[in-house]
Order: C-alpha cells, then sequence, then structure tokens
C-alpha cells in the first residue's frame, strides 16, 4: 500500500489524492493528462480546474505527466477517470505494467464499447487476479472533501488483508471507512444509482416534487434489488452506506452531476446543451445504455421501469412530460 499511482486529473481524483495524502500512509505518483495542470500544481499546490480550494501536499504527492513513469514503482494503481475515457487512458498500458500490481477503481461507471465493468475489464485483459482488485464506493462527493466534511467510503476488495490495508490507507480525520467482499455488487449498484439520480433530476425538472422522488427513489432501490439478482446474486445488504447511502446522496445532493444534469432534461435542455454546460461528466448517461443492454440480455428490461424510462428519454428522444406520464403508473 505504500506507493499508489492515481490515474485522472478531475473532482474524484482530486479528492482521493487528498484523502490519501491527508491519511499520511502512502506516497502518491499522480498521473493527469494535462501539462499545464501539472505545471500549476508543481507551482501553487493545487489543482487549477477541479477542486482548486484542496491543497495538495507536495510531500506526499508527485504529479506525472507520463502514465506509464507513474504506475512503474507503485504497487497499487487506482482508476479514476470517468468510465468513457478509461480506455484510452490506459491504452499505452500493457498486462506487464499491472504485473504484482494491486487495482483500486473508484469509477462509478461501465465501460461503454463494452457494456462491462470496470474490474472486469482489468481483470479480463491485464491478467490482474480478482484477489488483487478492490472498488472505493460509498456516499462521498468531491466538493465536501474539499471541505473536510465527515464522509464514509466502503472499500470492496478480493482479498481480506488487502480490503483492511487500504481501508487503513483512506481512513484520516474526516474519512472514516468499512471493508466488504461484494466487489461487482457495488460497483454495479454505484453506476444504477447514477441513472436513478438522473431520473430525480428530470423530475424536479418536471416540476414532480419531494413526495414523488422518495417514491421514484424506493422503487429505485427496488430494481437495484432485482438487476443484481439477476446479474450477481450474492447475499448482500442493500441498506449498507455503499448501496443506499450512496443511492440517496447522489438522488438529493446538490453537487451531484447526475441529477443536476436529469434537472436540465426536465426542463427541456438536449444532451448535448446539458452536456456542455455541465463540464463535468454524468456517468449516468453512458451507464444507462450499458444497463439497459445487459437488462436485455438479462430478458429483464421490463422489470427496471426507472431505467428504461430514462434510456427512452436520453436516447430514444421521447419527451420526458411524456415518458414520467408512463412511469409514475409503473410505480407503487
Ligand atoms: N466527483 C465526485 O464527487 C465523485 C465521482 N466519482 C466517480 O469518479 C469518476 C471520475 O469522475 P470525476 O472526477 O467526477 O470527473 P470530472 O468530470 O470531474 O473529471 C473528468 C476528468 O477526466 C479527464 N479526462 C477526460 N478525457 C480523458 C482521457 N481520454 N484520458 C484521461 N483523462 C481524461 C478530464 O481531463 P480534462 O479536464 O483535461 O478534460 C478530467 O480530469 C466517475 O466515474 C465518477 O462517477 C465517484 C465518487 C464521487
Ligand atoms: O458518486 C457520487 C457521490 O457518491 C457522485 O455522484 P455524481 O457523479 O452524480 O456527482
Amino acid at each position: 500500500m505504500s506507493k499508489i499511482a492515481v490515474i485522472g486529473g478531475g473532482s474524484w481524483a482530486t479528492a482521493l489524492v487528498k484523502i490519501l495524502s491527508d491519511g499520511g500512509k502512502t506516497k502518491l505518483h499522480w498521473w493527469i493528462r494535462n501539462q499545464d495542470d501539472i505545471n500549476h500544481i508543481r507551482q501553487y499546490n493545487s489543482n487549477p480546474r477541479y477542486l482548486p480550494s484542496a491543497k495538495i501536499s507536495p510531500e506526499h504527492v508527485i504529479p506525472f505527466s507520463n502514465i506509464k513513469d507513474a504506475i512503474r514503482e507503485a504497487n497499487c494503481i487506482l482508476l479514476a477517470v470517468p468510465a468513457a475515457f478509461v480506455l484510452d487512458a490506459i491504452k499505452d498500458l500493457t498486462p506487464k505494467d499491472f504485473e504484482n500490481k494491486f487495482v483500486i477503481s473508484a469509477i462509478k461507471g461501465l465501460i461503454p464499447e463494452k457494456h462491462i465493468l470496470v474490474t472486469e475489464h482489468i481483470e479480463k485483459n491485464f491478467s490482474v487476479h480478482h484477489k488483487r482488485v478492490a472498488v472505493i464506493g460509498g456516499p462521498c462527493h468531491a466538493e465536501e472533501v474539499a471541505m473536510e466534511k465527515q464522509a464514509y467510503l466502503t472499500i470492496a476488495s478480493g482479498s481480506k488483508r488487502f480490503g483492511k490495508e487500504l481501508s487503513e490507507a483512506m481512513q484520516n480525520r474526516y474519512i472514516k471507512t468499512t471493508s466488504i467482499r461484494d466487489i461487482y455488487g457495488v460497483e454495479y449498484s454505484a453506476v444504477m444509482k447514477n441513472i436513478v439520480a438522473i431520473s430525480c433530476g428530470i423530475a424536479h425538472g418536471l416540476g414532480y416534487g419531494d413526495n414523488f422522488q422518495a417514491v421514484l427513489v424506493s422503487n429505485a432501490m427496488q430494481e437495484v434489488q432485482y438487476f443484481l439478482k439477476a446479474a450477481y446474486h450474492i447475499k448482500r445488504n442493500l441498506l449498507g452506506t455503499a448501496y443506499l447511502g450512496d443511492m440517496l446522496v447522489t438522488s438529493y445532493s446538490q453537487f451531484s452531476r447526475n441529477r443536476t444534469f436529469g434537472n436540465m432534461i426536465g426542463h427541456g435542455y438536449s444532451v448535448k446543451a446539458a452536456q456542455l454546460e455541465m463540464q463535468m461528466v454524468a456517468e449516468g448517461y453512458y451507464a444507462v445504455k450499458s444497463i439497459y443492454e445487459i437488462a436485455k440480455r438479462l430478458d429483464i428490461e421490463n422489470d427496471l421501469p426507472i431505467t428504461r424510462a430514462v434510456y427512452n428519454i436520453l436516447y430514444e428522444r421521447i419527451s420526458p412530460i411524456v415518458e414520467f406520464r408512463i412511469l409514475k403508473d409503473q410505480l407503487n
């Protein structure tokens, strides 16, 4: 756990760099694709375009512009770019680069070109054993990390020992951690809550109230339960913070990109216009296509009315007003 290469220069990567360096147990090699950002971090100890108020400790963090240099001496690779960019970000890496290393995914999205989880992709294509893989889940917005507000993260890992070490490395005065085993379940659930947050944003944009949103979110939990049972059925507690907690924060928080994106769609923005306005990535936009594809493969698409409604609005260009009229009759 002593040296971690963090891949990605956005808000969550910046927050994770802050969390880990405030924990004091790790040295960080931070790969960012933009050289101007790296120069700024070296000079001013802050990331200029994402969470600029978070101080970056030069004692713990070395920025790199070359990904191979960043990971060479690290024993752990932490992926923190949006899922749509992960293949491009790691395109120069080979299975040899991953040899003897642990891999952590902080990504809450599926690989859009393949409709598979990020950890599945890493395990299959870079020959990384499941026991050397972990994901970081839980309700936690980067903006609140910058303000050092108390938050809780869940580490799901294939190995008890690795999970414990990563949990300890991520703890600090404002972060508490828990360690569980359900890697794929936490990942799928984190992906689905982004879709749900888009639906909550759409509902708000259309003028639906808090009463309706509470029904939407409780139905969404049933939808997650149904999907997980079909896609990856193991014993798990969906009331845990990595599942229900993350669904709640993303559905209700002012900081949620997915909710903000959905709100614009509900107000009549086109997908393109909403994406341009956001300047950050709403993972749920890509995720809904993948989850809908997987659901069709599993023959359960009719049992996921919220996912289907968001898919129809974003990809089939069906009016949100019409789609929500249909959806409201399917909720209970
Ligand atoms: N933000 C949050 O609070 C949380 C986010 N997450 C998850 O973390 C992941 C990352 O999201 P987040 O940090 O918020 O995203 P942001 O929108 O804040 O940042 C995206 C980052 O990706 C970079 N990028 C874009 N294209 C590429 C590429 N081809 N190769 C490498 N890097 C690229 C961007 O670089 P550039 O600026 O140069 O374009 C930017 O640094 C997502 O899966 C998200 O769901 C999870 C928990 C909390
Ligand atoms: O996953 C998150 C909080 O736990 C972040 O969600 P958003 O991408 O919607 O901001």
